[in-house]
């Protein structure tokens, strides 16, 4: 029986370039919000990923503001979260806006995958250590650090607690966060007396829609 032939294989939309690092890999290049959306979806259909592998992807989308335009949507007391994509289920994609002086709790990620990139702006994230089960003081900070403009930032729960803060008086910063597997709600955390606290987690907007909050109070994270 005569073999099918061979099908050339279609050309992908998007381009895997070879990176010079001392160690060869390759690695994604997005283009555009869309192409680095594309490209998530294909990474998170697989069972496992390479945090390094979606960090290095997510940087390497240079920060186009027409494309993002219509989901960043500010409040003027507190940092907004504005769904972008529900990744199949397999994560959620938000673009957070952030005024002046506008920051976050502390807190942590419910056992998630945390990717943080720069879109506009800086950003400060403080780490803290996780206090301890029965402690009653001072949370401890580990290290802190200015986020710039396309860098993208990794947290998970074994790493630490965070805080994310604009320091700027005078620009507001916008950037793109990548939860896996999805949450909805997380622990806030007292510096002074390292107390817990769970808080529900709401998008400002849904897909470039602004949402409607059924609760009076915005419960946000911050
Ligand atoms: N993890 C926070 C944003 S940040 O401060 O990292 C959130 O999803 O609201
Ligand atoms: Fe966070």
């Amino acid at each position: 029986m005569e073999l099918p032939a061979v099908m050339e294989q279609p050309v992908m939309m998007e381009q895997r370039v070879m990176m010079e690092q001392p160690v060869q890999t390759e690695m994604w290049k997005a283009q555009s919000l869309a192409e680095l959306v594309r490209i998530l979806h294909r990474l998170f259909a697989e069972d496992k990923i390479c945090v390094e592998e979606v960090q290095a992807l997510m940087e390497s989308y240079e920060s186009t503001p027409e494309e993002w335009l219509q989901y960043a949507q500010f409040d003027q007391y507190r940092y907004t979260r504005n769904l972008v994509d529900s990744g199949n289920g397999k994560f959620n994609l938000m673009i957070l806006c952030w005024g002046e002086g506008h920051g976050s709790s502390i807190h942590d990620h419910t056992d998630s995958h945390c990717f943080m990139k720069i879109l506009q702006g800086n950003l400060k994230e403080t780490l803290f250590e996780w206090p301890e089960k029965k402690g009653n003081g001072e949370m401890i900070k580990k290290s802190e650090r200015v986020l710039r403009e396309n860098q993208c930032a990794y947290i998970n729960d074994s790493i630490g607690l965070h805080r994310v803060e604009n320091i700027s008086h005078t620009e507001s910063a916008v950037s793109l966060h990548l939860y896996s597997p999805p949450f909805d709600s997380c622990n806030t955390f007292d510096q002074r007396t390292g107390h817990k606290h769970k808080v529900k987690m709401t998008f400002y907007s849904q897909f470039g829609e602004r949402t409607h909050c059924a609760t009076a109070v915005p419960q946000e994270n911050n």
